[in-house]
């Protein structure tokens, strides 16, 4: 079955042996096998035809050929529409039953394809995420959505330097923290992509409203996690033992079908190793599209590659609490997709909201953590793509993505503990963190 995982052309030979497949086989190696016969055809297609021939790769394949040889031009809506479940005809794991062992994720999506998930076991399987559908009482996700849209009339784009080139982020944004002093310590010693922020907002009475339900919900996440991912039902080296506690939250506006976010990790700097997030989206449902970060060995011949695993796509409804998980931001990339078409939401016309809440740990301040040469702050970093030291945290200067400036080549390896927590003076950061009354939840 490798052939088929690893993206690799089969001959339609297999449909000749598909009943033994049909009987052996999960979901995830028959959709594999469906989509290396039918490369045309979206991952929702080839469920849906599976799911409608009691998972028998062989009928559905013979359905598919049929259909397109009688509407060769049908075309297929890529709007977001309906919830189904890889977990319907295979079963793995009886609820409450998945090994804590630390087997990894079986590899689904192959080069090229898009696996498209739906349902939340699927997501906590297959990804570094889980996600809690109707997170809300419907009224309160309506309230925060309305604040949201009013507050976003008022968002703008972000400009940064990619390469040589000054470029804005495909959609808007703006930041919210906790207080006027917390409002005036990031404008002057926190920085994003090389520079300050000057659009730095009071958090709103709905995100207020909102911010410990989705502490509640993240912590206990987290705990599932480690119980039933994580080696030995252990958090993760470098992962916090403490609660999350978000103090802060980025909040973006996708305004039509276009605006998008491009694959990136979030920034690690301010928020430490193995950092989590939650992740609430609004309005219109988009796709969250994940990629695993494939390791390659510096000597190129042996180069793997990197997107041998293609992507997988958790699609994100109204009112949605999408956890990242410690291993998300050092191991995957994430993106909003553009979308071909969009369902228009009865509040939010055409626009998505996202509010992501974060956990700025205190120990990791800007006034702690290392400066370059250049006077800025250093960013945190981590090494995704080189197998010799994949994993390792480092610190940088980040002059080279502000226009106008050029990288002063500051460099240094991070050092933490296994909880997280950098070496530089202990003592100073937790007698600051110890006195200081902006910490954690007011
Ligand atoms: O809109 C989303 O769901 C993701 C946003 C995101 O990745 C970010 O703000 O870093
Ligand atoms: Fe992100």
């Amino acid at each position: 079955m490798n052939t088929f995982l690893k993206g690799t052309k089969r001959k339609s030979s297999a449909v000749e042996d598909s009943s033994l497949i049909d009987d052996n086989e999960s979901t995830d190696v028959k959709l594999a096998i469906l989509s290396s016969l039918h490369t045309n055809i979206s991952q929702e297609a080839l469920l849906e035809a599976l799911l409608a021939h009691d998972g028998s790769v062989q009928s559905a394949s013979a359905s598919l050929a049929e259909d397109r040889l009688a509407s060769p031009k049908k075309k297929r809506n890529n709007a977001i529409g309906y919830q189904s479940s890889l977990r319907l005809f295979a079963n793995k794991h009886p609820a409450g039953e998945r090994p804590a062992s630390p087997k990894k994720a079986r590899s689904l999506s192959k080069k090229g394809t898009t696996l498209h998930l739906y349902d939340p076991e699927d997501v906590a399987e297959h990804t570094p995420c889980s996600i809690i559908h109707n997170f809300l009482p419907p009224d309160e996700a309506n309230e925060l959505l309305k604040e949201m849209l009013n507050e976003s009339s008022s968002f703008d784009k972000i400009t940064f330097k990619l390469f040589d080139n000054v470029v804005q982020s495909p959609h808007t944004s703006s930041f919210y923290v906790g207080t006027e002093a917390e409002i005036n310590t990031q404008k002057h010693d926190y920085f994003y992509n090389g520079a300050r922020l000057t659009d730095v907002r009071p958090i709103t009475p709905q995100l207020l409203h909102v911010r410990p339900k989705v502490q509640e919900a993240v912590n206990r996440e987290i705990q599932k996690r480690i119980r039933t991912h994580y080696p030995g039902g252990q958090k993760l080296k470098y992962q916090s033992p403490d609660p999350w506690l978000p103090n802060c939250a980025f909040v973006n506006c996708y305004n039509g079908p276009q605006e998008s976010v491009g694959y990136h990790s979030d920034q690690l700097t301010y928020l430490g190793p193995r950092a989590v997030i939650g992740s609430l989206s609004l309005g219109v449902a988009r796709e969250f599209r994940v990629r695993r970060i494939m390791p390659k060995d510096s000597d190129t011949s042996t180069m793997d590659d990197p997107d041998i695993e293609g992507q997988i796509s958790i699609h994100l409804p109204h009112n949605s609490l999408l956890v990242m998980h410690a291993e998300m931001q050092e191991e995957w990339k994430h993106s909003i997709a553009p979308a071909q078409a969009i369902d228009p939401h009865p509040i939010a016309g055409n626009r998505r909201i996202n509010v992501t809440y974060r956990h700025y740990k205190p120990s990791f301040h800007a006034k702690y953590t290392p400066r370059c040469k250049c006077g800025i702050p250093a960013i945190l970093r981590v090494v995704q793509r080189k197998k010799e030291n994949q994993g390792r945290y480092f610190w940088m200067c980040h002059g080279g993505n502000v226009p106008g400036k050029e990288n002063c080549s500051f460099f240094q390896w991070g050092d933490f503990d296994d909880d997280g927590n950098p070496s530089w003076d202990k003592s100073r950061y937790k007698v600051a963190q110890k006195n200081n009354p902006e910490n954690g939840l007011r």
